[in-house]
């Protein structure tokens, strides 16, 4: 079988149905040099060798999380194109043309399904979910798993296929969640933050009511307030507690950790006064926090050693979780099988056997009163 060792380095390949050692690879190689067109056992064996040494890298990536310094740095997206009501990007905002791809694990990708939800585009946008275990070769697709599905557009079996079909020497990573458009078969976006926006402002024509027409999570008079709660959140929160989870030294761990419990006292000091972080009005930056608080005291706390304190232990964030999880759109894209298993079981860096975790059992469907209390 091939063997990946650290440094791309492969040692022996399967090659028509044998085994070739490396010492047979560098005579194979050698002779691809000096008899070029004559060898053609040779030649397809170097074919079969670039492929593995690729896909090496890919797999190498995907396991290497921390840089050298300990410290996560999440790489930015790779497509940043925009769909738009008028057309004027090139992409113009249709029904039944432009499509999802995304994790149910994925606190990014689940921005997206929210936005969906609430500005009712289930018809409009259709959307394939992945397996929730991201092995060596990243996500791919598995029916078989509960509530994920085949690549119903592509039919690829990696969501890396997809990547390669845009760019065979894509160097990036293999990211959910992706908006991909099936006219001009491309991916259009694969940066999360983007297509909420995307989804909250171009699509107003397909919503299924005008009331989730109207629906705007980045009103302009609170365009200032959202763009400054968004740039403390996703540092200290959002990426916070992957800065602290893959961390591979004590200081960045220190730092991350520290950080992301400042914030969080910070929200919850905020979420005594307001019901949702801007005030009245539900806005990207509850769907964006939503994300990851939901996914904190099942997660968070264990696998990524934030265990500070619990969600549950900060009353208005709590409360507003609640709020939030039994809002249309919210809850009912929550899925914790695969959040739960997602992350214990790929991630085994972090922890080596893949055992999943038992609980906690939290109910998030109890009553709040942030209604009530926060009525004018
Ligand atoms: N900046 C991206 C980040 C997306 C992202 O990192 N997604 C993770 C899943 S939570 C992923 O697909 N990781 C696969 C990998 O890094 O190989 C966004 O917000 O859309």
């Amino acid at each position: 079988m091939l063997q990946v060792f650290s440094g791309l380095v492969v040692d022996s390949i399967v090659f028509k149905g044998a085994s070739i050692t490396r010492r047979t690879f560098a005579s194979q190689l050698k002779l691809v040099r000096t008899t070029p067109r004559k060898h053609t056992d040779a030649r397809c064996a170097l074919t079969a060798l670039k492929k593995m040494q690729k896909e090496a890298k890919s797999d190498a990536a995907i396991l290497q999380f921390a840089e050298k310094t300990g410290e996560f740095k999440r790489k930015p997206s790779s497509f940043r194109n925009w769909v738009t009501a008028d057309g004027s990007s090139g992409f113009k905002a249709e029904s039944g043309r432009y499509h999802l791809y995304v994790s149910y694990a994925c606190p990014w990708a689940h921005r997206t399904l929210i936005g969906r939800k609430l500005k009712g585009l289930e018809d409009a946008i259709s959307f394939d979910v992945v397996d929730y275990y991201m092995g060596e070769k990243g996500w791919r697709f598995n029916p078989d798993v509960p509530g994920a599905t085949p690549d119903s557009v592509n039919g690829f079996s990696y969501m890396r296929e997809l990547y390669f079909k845009m760019n065979p020497e894509y160097g990036g990573r293999f990211t959910v969640p992706v908006l991909y458009d099936k006219v001009q078969k491309t991916i259009v976006n694969n940066e999360s933050s983007e297509i909420l926006r995307m989804l909250n402002a171009e699509f107003n024509a397909f919503c299924k009511s005008p009331e989730q027409a109207a629906i705007d999570l980045y009103p302009e008079p609170l365009r200032a307030e959202v763009d400054a709660l968004n740039e403390w959140i996703y540092p200290s929160i959002n990426n916070g507690v992957y800065r602290a989870g893959f961390a591979t030294k004590q200081e960045p761990y220190d730092v991350a950790v520290r950080e992301l419990f400042a914030a969080l006292d910070r929200v919850e000091a905020i979420l005594a006064g307001k019901r949702y972080l801007a005030g009245d009005q539900l806005t990207e930056a509850d769907v964006r926090l939503y994300t990851t608080l939901v996914r904190f005291d099942k997660v968070y706390v264990g696998h990524f050693k934030c265990n500070k304190k619990r969600v549950i232990d900060y009353p208005n964030i709590w409360g507003y979780m609640r709020d939030l999880y039994q809002t249309p759109g919210f809850g009912e894209t929550t899925n914790f099988l695969h959040i739960e298993h997602h992350y214990q079981g790929s991630h085994t860096s972090i922890n080596p056997h893949g055992i999943v975790a038992i609980g906690p059992d939290i109910d998030f469907t109890t009553p709040h009163d942030r209604d009530t209390r926060f009525s004018s």
